[in-house]
């Protein structure tokens, strides 16, 4: 039993919960010192929103990174979202490799759901948090121009290359990110819907992760997080991968270690660390706090992409 300076005794596990709490906080300090005035940009998918105690958690966290002078810049997806909206509107929807086919009625719906309601959603959240936060798309200041993006498949019998139409379905072609520093200098966190367009006035719907790998290689970030609903890069023996070289990352892909929806999220990391993003992680957006482990602790979380 020791006392505190007030003269009340306490237990030692409270004690010992005490310092460990002290021991994390000193911990943070000299990643603190070192991101200080660092941009990160943080993509948050559809899946990793979860329920209302996770969103409030996540955008504490994202308060306490601008709080500690840290630039966030939040680009968030929602497919989830989308499908339960066009399953409402009874409007079939498919995709192609882990794209979603678009057609005209669909980007309306998904530019809907995206820059309407989620996008909000999280402004709202952040703002409750005791942030300042502004939503954009990538229509705002001319973020993300964008145009139709052109997929081939070969046929395996004929070994003839054809174009697949997934309609507008767009890949950033110039991301002009004067309207995201602008809003960063006046304290202000950018919360971006990944929704482009072109000068013929069309809109298109861009995978978020894709959306998100472009804004941090625009902005030059220090480092591109993707929150997404497994822990990490999982090996073949499901073990979590701390730590990946882009040989490794590249390897992971050629070899199956990675499939689905994962081999867009290590290609998007491998590029926006290619055009000098300093490192990217992939990690549990399920998990509370996830990112402030990952930012502040020695362990971090998840998987981490780099060069060496
Ligand atoms: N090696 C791997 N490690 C971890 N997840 C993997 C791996 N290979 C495939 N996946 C799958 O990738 C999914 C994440 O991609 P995706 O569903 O597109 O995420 P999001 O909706 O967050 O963008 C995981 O839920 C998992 O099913
Ligand atoms: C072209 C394309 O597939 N766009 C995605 C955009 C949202 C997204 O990417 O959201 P998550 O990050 O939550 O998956 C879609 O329509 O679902």
């Amino acid at each position: 039993m020791s006392t505190l300076t007030n003269g009340s005794p306490v237990q030692n596990t409270t004690r010992d919960e005490w310092l460990a709490k002290a021991r994390t906080l000193s911990e943070a300090l000299p990643y603190m010192r070192r991101y200080a005035g660092r941009t990160f940009v943080i993509k948050y998918g559809g899946h990793a929103m979860g329920d209302d105690s996770l969103a409030e958690s996540f955008a504490r966290d994202i308060v306490l990174l601008k709080q500690v002078g840290i630039n966030p810049v939040v680009v968030h997806g929602g497919g989830p979202q989308i499908g339960q909206m066009l399953q409402r509107l009874a409007i079939k929807s498919s995709f192609i490799d882990g794209l979603r086919v678009t057609d005209k009625e669909t980007v309306e719906v998904v530019e809907m759901v995206l820059a309407g309601s989620i996008n909000k959603q999280i402004v709202a959240a952040i703002n409750n948090a005791g942030g300042r936060a502004v939503g954009l798309s990538g229509k705002d200041g001319s973020l993300i121009t964008a145009r139709k993006l052109r997929r081939t498949q070969r046929d395996p019998d004929s070994n003839i290359e054809k174009v697949l139409d997934l309609g507008f379905v767009g890949e950033p072609y110039q991301v002009n990110p004067s309207i995201i520093t602008s809003l960063a200098q006046s304290d202000i966190i950018p919360v971006i819907a990944p929704i482009g367009f072109d000068r013929q006035g069309d809109t298109y719907n861009i995978n978020a992760d894709t959306a998100a790998g472009a804004v941090a290689s625009a902005l030059g970030a220090t480092r591109f997080f993707l929150l997404t609903d497994v822990a990490g890069v999982m090996d073949k023996n499901k073990d979590i991968i701390a730590k990946m070289s882009l040989e490794q990352a590249r390897a992971a892909i050629a070899d199956g270690t990675a499939t689905g929806g994962m081999i867009p999220k290590i290609e998007t990391c491998i590029d926006a660390v290619e055009q000098g993003v300093d490192a990217a992680v992939i990690l549990d957006g399920r998990v509370p706090h996830a990112l402030l482990l990952e930012i502040f602790t020695e362990g971090g979380a998840g998987t981490l992409i780099g060069r060496e």
